[in-house]
């Protein structure tokens, strides 16, 4: 009984911490059918605008997962969407195109006006594409090729880096999968910190291509999470001076940075499967390299969902939990998803970027000014935030918010 009890304070533990870079990051579990399902009521998502006949039935109370009764799925072989991967009506499938429509701009980071667009952009949809960023396209190609090159192992191979329950890395799916009863079309690889360990059970013959790719691009992520920081306090009319944990250049004193590997492949029924579960991530913002394939959708008030039409050489960027609680709610924490296509297989390489788990978060105080703009939130560490989206996922932010 005591080491059950200790299983579930760690689980919670590491819960916790994945919840920190994404509530979109990973779990201990890879592409697996559940055949049982816990309890299956009581989690309502009225936020995240989830068009399936009823939310209250669909999303679950099961987190943290249960491993019970699971086998691993080979998504390439199957001719038929197995009735645990059946998303009921999925009705606002394909959505609206973002090049047709506002919210989703592309913004040129040398633009004398990319503060400007991006405050719009964050106001209305938390999300927008940048180009100009400094990442050398040959190395989002080479990225691409070992993203594509893990994907490619034989199941057992990946199977040997399934994230342990007390691991934070590895192969398994989107951890708030768990709160929702139905499976993913997709899977995914969580990074953090060095890739080698993980990469040797990979390749034991060649595991250094994979590594040094990441970890370039993970230095490169790092150079350019310090740039949008700059940018995205300044469109706010903040300066780093405003953030205790923001350094003068908006490089973060013990920044947390994550890397999620996403891969979705074709899917058979794409219309009643999904790629990854509505959510918002956790962290102060979110990069995302998408290979020129559609499936990255955005909640946009007043409008539904909306593509995030891959634009060449461009990197999408998200607004996290974190960057909203600070903007005093002025900036959205995106509400995204990703769809799946019939033919198309998409791959996506998400950088999580937050401060330490002991920073203070709470709204800018020159961005509170009542009675316009009352403060919203109360002051909370990262750690309890991030304990607080585990155990409660989409009701996180009412939760800290002052009534
Ligand atoms: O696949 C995508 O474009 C989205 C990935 C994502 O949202 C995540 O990993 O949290
Ligand atoms: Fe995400």
């Amino acid at each position: 009984m005591h080491l059950f009890i200790r299983r579930r304070q760690q689980l919670a533990l590491v819960e916790q911490f994945l919840f920190f870079f994404s509530s979109g990051s990973s779990s201990v579990h890879p592409p697996l059918i559940h055949h049982s399902y816990k309890d299956q009521s009581g989690l309502t998502l009225p936020s995240f605008k989830i068009t399936m006949q009823s939310v209250s039935e669909l999303s679950s109370n099961s987190h943290p997962s249960n491993l019970d009764h699971i086998t691993p799925i080979d998504f390439e072989s199957i001719k038929e969407v197995p009735e645990s991967f059946i998303w009921p009506l999925l009705s606002d499938y394909p959505s609206c195109n973002s090049a047709d429509i506002e919210p989703v701009p592309s913004i040129d980071l040398c633009d004398p006006k990319a503060t400007k667009l991006m405050r719009r952009a964050c106001e209305r949809s938390g999300v927008f594409q940048i180009t100009n960023h400094g990442i050398p396209t040959r190395l989002l190609h080479k990225l691409e090729s070992q993203v594509w090159r893990l994907f490619s192992l034989p199941t057992g191979q990946k199977l040997k880096t399934l994230r342990s329950p007390d691991g934070f890395t590895g192969y398994g799916l989107a951890n708030h999968s768990s709160f929702y009863p139905k499976l993913l079309w997709s899977e995914g690889f969580t990074i953090f910190g060095s890739p080698v360990e993980h990469a040797r059970q990979l390749w034991p013959q060649d595991y250094t291509n994979f590594c040094d790719v990441i970890e370039e691009y993970q230095k490169e992520m790092s150079k350019l999470s310090g740039r949008l920081t700059v940018l995205l306090l300044n469109s706010l009319g903040l300066t780093t001076d405003d953030l205790e944990w923001v350094g003068a250049t908006g490089e973060i004193n013990g920044a947390r940075s994550a890397l999620r590997l996403n891969s979705y492949p074709p899917c058979p029924e794409p219309t009643r499967a999904m790629g990854l579960a509505p959510h918002t991530d956790s962290s102060l913002f979110t990069v995302i390299y998408q290979n020129g394939t559609t499936g990255l959708q955005v909640s946009v008030e007043g409008v539904g969902w909306v593509t995030v039409r891959p634009v060449t050489g461009a990197l999408v960027v998200n607004v996290g939990d974190i960057l909203h609680i600070i903007s005093n709610g002025r900036f959205v924490s995106s509400v995204h998803r990703a769809v799946v296509d019939r033919a198309q297989h998409r791959l996506s390489i998400a950088h999580f970027y937050g401060p330490p788990v002991n920073a203070q978060l709470s709204p800018a105080k020159k961005l509170v000014d009542p009675p316009d703009h009352p403060i919203l939130y109360r002051t909370v560490t990262s750690q309890e935030y991030l304990a607080i989206k585990a155990k409660h996922f989409d009701k996180a932010l009412a939760l800290i918010r002052h009534a």
